[in-house]
């Protein structure tokens, strides 16, 4: 008898089901190939990334993202020159390309004019919604087209950085009705703005604060529970989550202090490191390293200045 001709088994005539059959039975097919298949063809074609970065005016948006990133990526002054950030007035996205390890990835990043200083504030979600959600259409019109582009321009709006004022208290009316709006449309990651002018126990205890008023108001911030697939991602998720709102202190100037060159913030005190939030001690001993130019990504390239 053939041995591969079983009689059918009373389970195998049951409505089809996915099973797992196993690489003794079939041989060696290569499957484990399509891992390397995707590494290569994603390695090729690269990763898109975009942020916007969302809150009051004056709450260091444009400073904080030179610090991530390391880069005067739009509001660029003078190297040299002590010339203040200029206020933003528009909505404006800066795209660079990143490599790294021959990983491309292109990142753009959309910076909004500063909310909540007009007498009436009544819809002044309104612009940064509008762009969230055109930015889905557009997407969405050309996935739809019958002779689809191989590949899409993604300008989706994948993470909104809000940033949330350093009052202390809890959340403003008009941090709640922003975000419960932004929330339904985007990932949103809420920080503490300035967090330097917070201590500690300030900081926790309002932290804590803005944790209950987004509970409260059902709000539900990046990472949502619906991302919670299995125990790894909830034990990761969870610690994020008790994190929420990120702290955070801007700064795009670098200053010498023993001998090591450091982002941070120069107070009559020392100085706050950007990178980890703890002040450099040697006070008066530092002095500006590379005055105005804090250095560049590494392997940026071609940045594509939008309007
Ligand atoms: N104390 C403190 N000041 C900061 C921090 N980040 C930025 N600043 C200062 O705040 C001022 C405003 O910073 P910007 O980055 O222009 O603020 P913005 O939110 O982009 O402002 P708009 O363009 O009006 O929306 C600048 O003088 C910055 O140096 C911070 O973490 N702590």
């Amino acid at each position: 008898m053939d041995p591969l001709r079983h009689s059918p088994s009373p389970s195998s005539s049951r409505a089809s089901s996915p099973r797992t059959l196993s690489c003794e039975r079939l041989g060696y097919v290569g499957i484990e190939a399509v891992l390397d298949q995707l590494k290569i063809k994603a390695m090729k074609m690269g990763f898109e990334f975009n942020i916007m970065v969302v809150g009051q005016s004056g709450l260091g948006k444009s400073t904080m993202v030179n610090t991530l990133f390391k880069s005067k990526i739009w509001k660029s002054t003078m190297p040299g020159l002590r010339v203040p950030m200029p206020q933003t007035l528009q909505l404006h996205s800066v795209t660079h390309v990143i490599e790294e390890n021959g990983v491309k990835l292109k990142l753009t990043v959309t910076d909004t004019p500063g909310f909540g200083d007009q007498i009436n504030n009544d819809k002044c979600w309104d612009p940064i919604l509008g762009y969230i959600n055109e930015q889905y259409e557009r997407y969405l019109q050309e996935e739809i087209l019958i002779t689809r582009q191989r590949h899409i321009p993604d300008t989706r709006v994948h993470c909104c950085i809000y940033f949330v004022p350093p009052t202390g208290h809890c959340l403003r009316p008009l941090d709640l009705e922003f975000l419960q709006r932004l929330c339904r449309a985007v990932n949103v990651v809420p920080v503490i703005a300035r967090a330097d002018s917070l201590t500690i126990e300030e900081r926790e205890a309002f932290r804590h604060r803005i944790q209950d008023d987004l509970k409260t108001h059902s709000i539900e911030v990046y990472p949502q529970k619906s991302f919670d697939e299995d125990v790894n991602d909830k034990i990761l998720n969870s610690k994020i989550r008790e994190r929420i709102p990120f702290a955070v202190v801007g700064a795009d100037r670098e200053h010498m202090v023993n001998g090591r060159c450091v982002l941070g913030r120069k107070t009559k005190w020392g100085i706050i490191e950007a990178t980890n939030g703890l002040p450099s001690s040697s006070v008066g001993k530092e002095s500006t390293c590379n005055a105005g130019d804090p250095g560049s990504i590494p392997g940026l390239k071609d940045p594509l200045e939008k309007g």
